[in-house]
């Protein structure tokens, strides 16, 4: 063969690609492993797979800063199989085609950052994500990873083990006299880390080389500050019970509701995550029970205040008497008091947290409580704890807070929930809607910044989507959100529906709910300030036609309102077509696929798309 010759024929074939990527035994490979398994060099190489993919035998698919990733277009079409790719030592995952199952398994222990440039799923497994994993031994963790992984990696298998460890390193725990302690692992731990860094009014004196005394009303600070230095504090006091409460519960827990019950009497403090309607208030009740002391439930409404109480009242031995509200409406503490974030945050009202000795502090939706909470929450250290929550955004800037003050995540693989048929997974459809007339396109064009983003959320080409979706499901009980009050009357007068916002008054709301409930109203229309927390639990279509909400929770949250164990439920999420809402609605969406979410797009149904 000549030079010439070799420049113009491809320097390997298609099989021989076949050939190595079963020898490599993963079902893709790098340009360095496809020289090593034949004898073209790794520059040789590179070119030959670059050479097939301009042909469009093989594709390529692309992390920055690490080798391509190439596999044969017929896989990619035939099937549009997952691939799971693994660079254990980026500590990232690159998953296409995710499955629901695959998704849950990794959001707990990665947390999924951007999309690469093929559009698959990067995960990133950081430090925090391995302390925080809800699972109860290392073993179970990496089975899990195995298990969504499908290959080993010894070295990032190390790393997980001493992340894992790291987590173990120093414990607070209650001395048999009474007094608080803080043990390290070992003299140098406490020598190195915690001395240093404690000042000494937390570490009243030393017990030993590897354990100290420790002030008993700054245990929260004390375990910030070692969280902040990379080493997260268990923490086995022993809590106070608070007076005791008589309560049973009348229906029997599933087999995970008792496990976290028990996970969570063993730890004193803990988070249940699971998906919304996972009976995560119902598993709360048994920690209540379990605990046996008069507890503070801590809501973010009014509403949903209401709901608790009406849930006590019907899953357990609890009467009405029992049970106190306390918030902007009723003020009054009794052995089982619900309170408002925001009544409970006012200086004025501390009295709720000190005029009865509670033994249990609920925080529901944990994600949501507010900065005074949080100061507040610092004092209840001598308290159980247990946080509420089916959103553990990791990004947010509260992972820590939730993680020091209130206590590690406590959870079930997801994939099971939805197996076992206890939460029924929804389908979620994004639909790109073309502009409802040139003036609004032009007017899109002309704004920006905020002008635009509500330009394209009132885009009047989605009345349209809204009705045509309505009718395509006529029998549903149907939800439309918007995010400005404009858009929300239009819709409003447009499809005859009641329309909701934070100016309804609270009676008009409730009455409207409750209609909606009894299915004598089967359409509301409901701003983004309506929507707070409240619970509706029939719907069965959700439209969301603007503002899915300024954080990602509010996204995951409305997904929510339509994941109840009860019937079809189904969320259509509208998009102005090559917006910045387009890009926004897609950022929400993958992160609600993130948590075993079901997400497909799609064009407008109701409007012929027209090339622009
Ligand atoms: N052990 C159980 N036995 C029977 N029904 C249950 C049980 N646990 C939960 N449920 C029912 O399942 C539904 C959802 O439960 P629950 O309200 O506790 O879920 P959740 O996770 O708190 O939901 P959300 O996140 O939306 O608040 C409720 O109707 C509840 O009565």
């Amino acid at each position: 063969m000549t030079t010439e010759e070799s420049a113009d024929t491809p320097a390997i074939e298609l099989d021989a690609v076949y050939d190595a990527i079963d020898a490599v035994g993963r079902p893709h490979l790098t340009a360095t492993e496809l020289s090593r398994k034949t004898d073209l060099t790794p520059e040789e190489a590179r070119e030959a797979l670059e050479a097939l993919a301009t042909d469009g035998e093989i594709q390529r698919q692309d992390v920055s800063g690490v080798e391509s990733i190439w596999y044969p277009t017929d896989v990619a079409e035939v099937t549009d199989r997952e691939r799971v790719i693994l660079f254990p030592d980026r500590r990232e995952v690159v998953v296409e085609h995710p499955d629901q199952f695959t998704r849950a398994q990794l959001s707990q222990f990665a947390r999924l950052g951007d999309s690469n440039r093929s559009g698959g799923y990067v995960y990133e497994l950081r430090e925090a994500d391995i302390w925080a994993a809800p699972h109860e031994s290392l073993d179970d963790l990496l089975a899990t990873m195995r298990d969504v992984l499908g290959e080993r990696s010894t070295h990032l298998e190390e790393w997980v083990t001493s992340q894992w460890e790291r987590a173990r390193k120093f414990r607070l725990y209650t001395h048999e006299d009474g007094y608080v302690v803080l043990a390290a692992e070992s003299d140098e731990l406490m020598g190195n880390v915690a001395r240093p860094k404690l000042d000494d009014d937390l570490l009243r004196a030393p017990i030993s080389d590897s354990e100290s005394w420790v002030d008993a009303d700054a245990t929260a600070e004390i375990k910030r500050t070692l969280y902040e230095a990379g080493y997260p504090v268990r923490d086995d006091r022993e809590l106070a019970t608070g007076e005791p409460l008589a309560m049973e519960l009348r229906l029997r827990l599933r087999d995970y509701q008792a496990d976290w019950v028990e996970r969570f009497t063993e730890q004193g403090s803990g988070v249940f995550v699971g998906p919304p309607g996972s009976g995560k208030t119902v598993a709360a009740m048994g920690a209540m029970a379990a605990v046996g002391g008069e507890t503070l439930i801590l809501v973010p409404s009014r509403e949903l205040a209401t709901q608790w109480r009406d849930e006590l009242v019907r899953h357990t031995t609890l009467t009405d008497e029992d049970i106190g509200e306390y918030h902007g409406g009723e003020k009054e503490i009794r052995p089982v008091t619900i309170a408002t974030y925001r009544t409970a945050g006012m200086d004025r009202h501390r009295k709720l947290f000190d005029q009865r000795k509670w033994g249990l502090v609920v925080f529901d939706e944990v994600h949501h409580v507010p900065a005074p909470i949080y100061r507040r929450s610092a004092d209840l250290q001598t308290k159980h704890r247990l946080g509420l929550t089916a959103t553990p955004t990791r990004e947010s800037d509260d992972e820590e807070e939730i993680f020091t003050l209130v206590g590690p995540p406590i959870g079930t693989d997801w994939g099971k929930l939805f197996d076992e048929g206890y939460v029924a997974e929804p389908e979620v459809e994004i639909r790109l809607v073309p502009w409802g007339t040139d003036d609004e396109r032009t007017e899109y064009a002309a704004t920006s910044g905020h002008d635009r983003r509500q330009a394209a959320a009132g885009n009047t080409g989605k009345i349209d989507e809204i009705r045509y979706t309505l009718a395509e499901n006529p029998a549903a009980k149907a939800l439309v959100f918007v995010e400005y009050l404009d858009d929300g009357e239009a819709i409003s007068e447009a499809i005859d529906a009641p329309f909701i916002s934070g100016e309804t008054r609270h009676a008009e709301r409730e009455r409207l709910f409750e209609a909606f409930r009894r299915g004598e109203q089967d359409t509301l229309v409901v701003s983004r300030v309506g929507d707070e927390g409240i619970d509706l639990p029939d719907a069965e279509l959700a439209i969301v036609a603007s503002g899915l909400g300024g954080s990602r929770r509010q996204g995951a949250q409305r997904a929510g309102r339509t994941m109840r164990p009860a019937g079809d439920a189904r969320m259509v999420v509208l998009a102005t077509r090559g917006t910045t809402e387009e890009d926004f609605v897609r950022r929400q969406m993958r992160h609600l696929a993130s948590k075993g979410i079901q997400v497909t797009e799609r064009d407008a149904q109701a409007v012929e798309t027209v090339e622009e």
